[in-house]
């Protein structure tokens, strides 16, 4: 069966460039971390940042007073030099005063700017490092699930937004909550009945901007939705280009990129109408009280009011109020950043758990494999294998066959823990190899249908940073002969993928690698379907030695029958089940297996060539 796979070349070689059993759930759910995961760790580890931040952040904010206080004093200084009460030299002192608050100010400001920064970049590199750690021991069946597209919006820009909306709600508890607490004092030492009547509009915006919650994020999760499906589609484009052009798709699939782009332009634009374009509104209802300070200030300067002001305190009061109406507006700022940043934080969450180390558990002994009544079914599908049983002592091959799509690839992922059967065991030893895999113990490993090769060496494609000789492995895998010829023998660079070797030889490339990393069960999918039937035979002899030799079980999975006569066990699926036992006894007794035996027998001579 042919089905389109999430290559994450890392993933390869942390894995010894087998595709290694893994749990087939997220990180989070396999055992590696019980607790859904928290973002407050991530922020915690950055305290001592934190503490620079809050330091240069309160004294920034409460410095922000000094300004407007300092500028009625100066308006006050000018009145009385102008009425003739002062000279004009007593404005220096009062100048060099504002000058050296501000330049004091903005340095808190750099300082609380540049530490913001740092925290929020320390966070961002920590949380990027978990979520790339913990899918690499994310199993393929849950990343296709997930998707090429949503996972890169995952990996680039969620772990991006999230971390953005922590720095601007760590940038406005200071940059607003602080300042705003600091104006708020000051104003209602100036005129407290005043300040009341002024401040009953930016509530107002503070309950509009969290009536706007739930439609910010819903569109933010849409945009992001949309977003990932339109990376989807692209990977998908630019992948499959050559065959859509053979194939005159072209034109079709450029429509199709274009509809989600237009869907992701609206819904990005919702998105971004909701969460930036209601800020004047906010600032419009906040200042709404200007007109109230106005009018009952006037009356505090005339000495009708209700505190007795000069022009300093009402120039104060009036630019303290300014300022604090339009920070209130950005309240409604904080709340559209945090909701953008839960939006991404929900769908980054399930990745971001205690990381897993792949491949870290300690080895497995060889042991004999048991596979009981074992019975498969794919989500939402009919029962794709039932009752199959089979076993194998240490050092056995076993041969495994079926018609097309009978369940053959399937049945190796169970026997490799891959995936969960539906029923029945599988077990090695004694013990689940299911529950090996998830304790992350190096029980099984399996070579599929693409070899996943590295654009490095010969030697590097087998060894994969190991130390060691490859070329045992190459001989075993019946490539060291052809590798010997190339220019470099061992060092010879293989390209992207394998691009500069045969389809034989690639195929062959992995199998030197997994002979490398051999665990206790092995089971090849396919791995002689692109070799001779001389280099076959050599290969399938070496396979019988190797399994002997380290005392681990080999599983194959074939097509071709030429060698099945002399494994130690075959299995032959058909029609949703499995007979097992000796090519002998499945030849007299299992009629499907016979059948295709013998259709691949016409014009070969079959048992010389066993014998060979
Ligand atoms: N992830 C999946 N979800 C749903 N169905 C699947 C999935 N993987 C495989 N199948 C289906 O299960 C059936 C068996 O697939 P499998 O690859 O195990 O068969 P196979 O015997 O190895 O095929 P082949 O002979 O072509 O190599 C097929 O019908 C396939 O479409």
């Amino acid at each position: 069966m042919v089905r389109r796979r999430i290559i994450h070349p890392v993933a390869c070689v942390e894995r010894g460039g087998e595709e290694l059993a893994t749990a087939e759930s997220k990180p989070t759910a396999s055992g590696s971390s019980k607790a859904a995961p928290r973002l407050a760790p991530f922020v915690r580890r950055e305290w001592r940042t934190l503490v620079v931040v809050s330091v240069t952040g309160i004294a920034y904010n409460v410095g922000m007073v000094a300004g407007p206080w300092l500028e009625g004093l100066l308006a006050q200084r000018l009145a009385d030099i102008l009425a003739g009460h002062l000279a004009p030299q007593t404005m220096a002192p009062l100048a060099c005063c504002y000058v050296a608050a501000i330049a004091g100010v903005q340095l808190m400001r750099f300082l609380k700017r540049l530490y913001v920064r740092k925290f929020a970049n320390n966070v961002n590199r920590r949380m990027k490092r978990r979520l790339y750690q913990n899918l690499l021991v994310t199993s393929e069946e849950a990343l296709e699930e997930e998707g090429a597209g949503s996972l890169m919006t995952k990996a680039l820009s969620d772990v991006d937004d999230c971390v953005e909306g922590v720095r601007k709600f760590t940038t406005e508890i200071f940059d607003t909550g602080v300042v705003m607490v600091a104006y708020l004092v000051t104003m209602l030492a100036y005129d407290w009945r005043l300040t009341l009547l002024a401040l009953l509009f930016p509530p107002v915006s503070y309950v509009l901007a969290s009536r706007m919650r739930r439609p910010v994020t819903q569109a933010t999760a849409a945009a992001k939705e949309s977003v990932s499906a339109m990376a989807s589609e692209a990977l998908d484009r630019v992948e499959g280009a050559t065959t859509y052009r053979a194939f005159g798709l072209e034109r079709v699939r450029d429509e199709s990129f274009e509809r989600r782009l237009a869907d992701y332009e609206r819904k990005e634009t919702r998105a971004n109408v909701l969460s930036t374009a209601l800020m004047p509104i906010y600032q419009a209802i906040s200042l709404l009280g200007a007109g109230i300070v106005i009018v009952l200030g006037a009356r505090d300067v005339m000495g009708s009011g209700w505190a007795a002001w000069d022009i300093a305190a009402f120039t104060t009061y009036f630019s303290v109020f300014g300022r604090l109406a339009v920070k209130s507006s950005h309240a409604g700022k904080l709340f559209n950043s945090v909701q953008r940043a839960q939006v991404s934080w929900e769908r980054i969450r399930p990745y971001m758990g205690e990381a897993a180390t792949p491949d870290g558990g300690r080895p497995v002994a060889p042991g004999e494999l048991r596979a009981t009544d074992l019975g498969f079914a794919f989500p939402g599908e009919g029962p794709l294998l039932s009752h199959v049983s089979l076993s194998a002592r240490p050092g056995q091959v076993i041969a495994v066959t079926g018609e097309v799509a009978s369940g053959k690839s399937t049945l190796g992922r169970l026997l490799c823990g891959e995936l969960a059967a539906t029923s029945g065991s599988v077990t090695l030893g004694g013990r689940e190899v299911r529950d090996l895999v998830l304790a992350r113990r190096p029980v099984a490993c399996r070579l599929g249908h693409d070899p996943q090769l590295i654009d490095a060496t010969v030697a590097d494609n087998v060894l994969l940073g190991d130390d060691g000789d490859p070329r045992p492995d190459l001989e075993a895998a019946c490539l060291l002969r052809e590798v010997d010829a190339m220019p470099d023998g061992c060092d010879t660079r293989v390209g992207e993928g394998g691009a500069a070797l045969s389809g034989g030889q690639r195929a062959r490339l992995a199998l030197a690698r997994t002979y490398h990393f051999a665990r206790p069960l092995v089971v090849l999918d396919d791995p002689f379907a692109s070799v001779d039937m001389a280099t076959e035979a050599q290969a399938v002899c070496n396979l019988a030695a190797i399994a002997r030799s380290r005392g681990i079980v080999v599983v194959v999975i074939s097509h071709r029958l030429l060698h099945f006569p002399q494994a130690d066990g075959v299995l032959c699926l058909h029609d949703g089940t499995a007979d097992f036992g000796t090519h002998d006894r499945l030849m007299a007794d299992c009629p499907a297996y016979a059948k295709l035996y013998r259709m691949q027998a016409r014009g070969v001579d079959l048992d010389a060539s066993a014998q060979r």
